[in-house]
């Protein structure tokens, strides 16, 4: 047996959340799944629609308070509360924009700090006395971020009047405000054009090599499959399959959660090669030919069909 020796760099968890578990009345949108995020890493999460990403999103955030199981960031069990999720250095997007539409770009980065500062969400949002006299100090650090994501020259337009992709740019500039140690994307390149798409990536590969590491869920395959180091698969709300791009794109169960197909193994499958093996087993006896042959035959066609 050879020993293999494999030079790592130390990583640090950043996220660990086990058994996470998350019930609506009787559906169980998120099922007992583990999932670990370290310091460098890009980890993607994808599955179908309604496979409970975003749900699980809600969970580790402190959005939703999880049925079962447990959040924790760099050591320390989160409580599900979405500021004190923040404060800890989790911060996140969503998946349907959600910025200050009537204040300006720069403003929006400022409200992202109040965690930061002493200064707290309403005063930020009110543009109180405190909130001022903090906001000179906050503004230096605001618009390096939004020359970080190539705002800054947008800095005093109004959150509304950006294009789509610069309004999903600003909400991960308003995210970093808050000095994440992880950050949680929700289909950061929804609605992209392939150009977006790419600068998103490149963005993306920026804000880890500053020590951030970065959960992603999205649907855009390519995108994930470029991006991240690893890639965890949920379907129905499991955790299907978790490994590199290579590994999980060559895994047949993905491909089959995604196409609804039946794979190796499925029951659909085994019932296909009984139908064969009565097939070729008639044919040795020279009954091929019979009716109920025939109708098999056409079975296991109509399967191949699908
Ligand atoms: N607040 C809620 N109350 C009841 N059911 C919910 C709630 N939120 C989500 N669900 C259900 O949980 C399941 C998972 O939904 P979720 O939005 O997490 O999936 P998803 O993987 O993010 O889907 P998509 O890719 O379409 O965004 C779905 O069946 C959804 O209808």
């Amino acid at each position: 047996m050879t020993t293999m020796t494999t030079t790592t760099t130390p990583q640090q968890t950043v996220l660990e959340a086990r058994g996470v578990t998350m019930r609506f009345g009787g559906l169980t949108a998120v099922r007992n799944v583990d999932l670990t995020v370290s310091t460098g890493e890009i980890v993607g999460l994808i599955g179908p629609n309604g496979a409970g990403k975003t749900t699980f999103f809600n969970c580790l955030t402190g959005l939703y308070h999880p049925t079962e199981g447990t959040v924790a960031y760099k050591g320390t069990t989160l409580p599900p509360k979405p500021h004190l999720v923040t404060k800890a250095g989790m911060a996140r997007t969503f998946q349907n924009i959600r910025l200050f539409a009537n204040m300006t770009v720069l403003e929006n980065v400022l409200v992202g700090r109040h965690t930061r500062t002493k200064e707290g969400l309403w005063s930020a949002l009110l543009r109180g006395p405190g909130f001022r006299k903090a906001e000179a100090a906050s503004e230096e650090r605001a618009m390096e971020l939004l020359k970080f994501t190539g705002l800054d020259h947008k800095r005093d337009h109004l959150a509304r009047s950006l294009p789509y992709g610069e309004q999903r740019k600003l909400e991960i500039a308003r995210a970093l405000a808050s000095e994440p140690g992880l950050l949680l994307l929700d289909e950061p390149t929804a609605g992209m054009n392939p150009q977006e798409t790419r600068a998103t990536e490149e963005l993306v590969f920026a804000i880890r090599d500053k020590g951030i590491a970065v959960l992603v869920i999205e649907h855009d395959m390519r995108f994930i499959f470029n991006l991240c180091d690893r890639v965890a698969v949920l379907v129905q709300g499991e955790k299907l399959v978790e490994g590199t791009s290579d590994v999980v794109q060559g895994d047949e169960r993905v491909v089959a959660a995604y196409l609804g197909t039946p794979f190796e193994g499925a029951p659909e499958d085994t019932a296909l090669a009984e139908v064969q093996a009565a097939e070729s087993h008639a044919a040795e006896d020279g009954t091929a030919g019979t009716a109920e042959a025939a109708e098999e035959g056409d079975a296991a066609q109509g399967d191949d069909d699908k």
